[in-house]
């Protein structure tokens, strides 16, 4: 999913709707937008990509000069369990809305707490209800009946901290203040903080997950949200910041820079393009040790994430670089579609292969991951039915073999084409002649390469869940508990 919020001096809707386009990669199922005008939210929520969800008449009714927006995909479970678009909202302590990237783990906890102890109804199975729910109680607790002041978000968030368990990258507006934007402990997910002068008008804020949205829109980049850190802005466009977590770590989630994020952005400082680059300047190095590189004709990515690193392992290799598959932009990113069904058939309406690129060659292919396998497959059958000679399917990721839990859907470990299996059986499985996984270590060096980062959410390669609450019950729960 990805979020954006805006404090502006002037109508702040059409800024909103440009962002959410720009983070249209990051979820297609529905989108979401909210303003605040005077003590009052405007609210729009639809199914589908931005272009299509906001009529003239939807856009006209999101006044104000503050406000956020959400576009997303199901982060878990399939499209039979329709969670609803966000962003959400409670009217108590104020009227909240909020819109959250990410996945929390402890969700039968606080369904459980807030029924029980905070005495409020939950209207859907969705984490990010939740989170707001559980955000407005302890806003009602730390306010106590007392005016606003911004201390007491602070003193809320703090108390999220402890009581939610998860991946959370947030931005909620609290009617008749401003914007509070936060993140999690362990900054799984991202959050971006930007700023610009509007004249004589005053300063205009926005919190993005992605710096592009904050290049585009002519706004400097501040800073990246710290893990724990909250950041409060209020209508008028003054900024209060508080660490809100006794113990904050830094564990980007790795699949950010394997293929979510944009590779124009830039993500706690790391260049998701230069990362990728070096992603494929430590694949070559694996390839060139298990592969018969001497017999390789053409080396060519699957569009559009798998590039940069297509082109270092060619450039490693001393190998031709050529574009052997067009990708039909117009489809969605297929492997975050719900529902196995879907999937399949996109991968054909998505990918073609150019005969004249494949005839009689050793081709070796380069994609940026390989999760379900179901693409993987799908393109080695294109390769051989274009006319390749022999297929050697490389990926700059690792084997994915256990669910991913902190908001990116691949959640089941039984969709999972590496759970349980050696590479000999995989690489039968999708049908190649040889294949090469990224080594994990080589992943996290790329990744990581010149940063002061040193951490790296790896936990779909490794099974460590950096946020340490996710044991073999909860992964059983999950598994049982994702209607396929
Ligand atoms: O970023 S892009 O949209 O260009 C490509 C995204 N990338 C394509 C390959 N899949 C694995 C497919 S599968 O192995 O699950 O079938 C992960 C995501």
């Amino acid at each position: 999913c990805g979020i954006v919020g805006m404090v502006s001096t002037g109508p702040v809707n059409q800024d909103i709707y440009d962002s959410l386009a720009l983070l249209q990669h990051r979820g297609q199922d529905s989108t979401g937008m909210a303003t605040l005008e005077g003590g009052g939210f405007h609210i729009h929520k639809a199914k589908g990509q931005v272009k299509e969800a906001y009529r003239t008449r939807d856009m006209r009714k999101l006044r104000g000069t503050t406000g956020l927006g959400h576009v997303r995909y199901a982060t878990k479970g399939s499209a039979k369990r329709e969670e609803e678009a966000q962003p959400f909202y409670v009217n108590s302590p104020f009227g909240i809305v909020l819109v959250h990237n990410g996945n929390l783990t402890n969700t039968r906890e606080l369904t459980a707490q807030l029924h029980d102890q905070d005495r409020r109804h939950l209207n859907t199975t969705s984490d990010t209800e939740l989170l707001v729910n559980v955000l407005a109680r302890e806003l009602q607790v730390a306010q106590d009946g007392k005016d606003f002041n911004p201390q007491q978000l602070f003193t809320a968030i703090t108390r999220v901290h402890e009581r939610v368990e998860g991946s959370y990258a947030a931005i909620a507006l609290i009617a008749g203040h401003g914007l509070l934007a936060f993140r999690d402990p362990f900054g799984i997910r991202p959050l971006v903080l930007g700023r610009r002068q509007a004249g004589l008008l005053g300063t205009e804020w926005v919190v993005a997950s992605e710096s592009l949205v904050l290049e585009s829109g002519d706004y400097d980049i501040v800073k990246d949200i710290a893990p724990g850190e909250a950041v409060f802005i209020s209508t008028g466009g003054e900024l209060f910041e508080q660490q809100c977590s006794p113990s904050p770590q830094m564990y980007p989630c790795s699949f950010e820079y394997v293929y979510l994020a944009r590779p124009d952005s830039t993500m706690n400082g790391i260049s998701v393009y230069e990362a990728r680059l070096r992603l494929g300047d430590r694949l070559a190095a694996t390839i060139a040790k298990h592969a018969p590189v001497k017999d390789i004709d053409v080396v060519m990515p699957i569009p559009d994430s798998a590039r940069p690193a297509a082109m270092q392992v060619a450039r490693r290799l001393g190998i031709e670089y050529r574009e052997g598959f067009y990708k039909n932009k117009y489809v969605g990113r297929t492997f975050i579609m719900p529902g196995q069904a879907q999937r399949t058939k996109s991968v054909k309406q998505k990918l073609n292969a150019l005969p004249s690129e494949f005839e009689g060659k050793n081709v070796l292919i380069v994609d940026d991951s390989i999760v379900r396998g179901t693409t993987s497959k799908e393109i080695v059958e294109m390769a051989r039915r274009a006319g390749a000679k022999s297929v050697t399917f490389t990926s700059a990721a690792p084997p994915v073999r256990y669910p991913h839990v902190y908001g990116i859907n691949m959640p089941s470990s039984s969709e999972l084409v590496a759970a349980g299996r050696t590479i000999p059986e995989i690489t039968q499985e999708i049908g190649a002649d040889y294949l090469i996984y990224q080594e994990v270590e080589d992943m996290k060096d790329a990744i990581l390469e010149g940063s002061d980062i040193t951490e790296l959410d790896m936990s779909c390669f490794t099974g460590e869940y950096c946020t340490g609450n996710v044991d073999q019950e909860y992964l059983d729960w999950l598994e049982g508990n994702q209607s396929s």
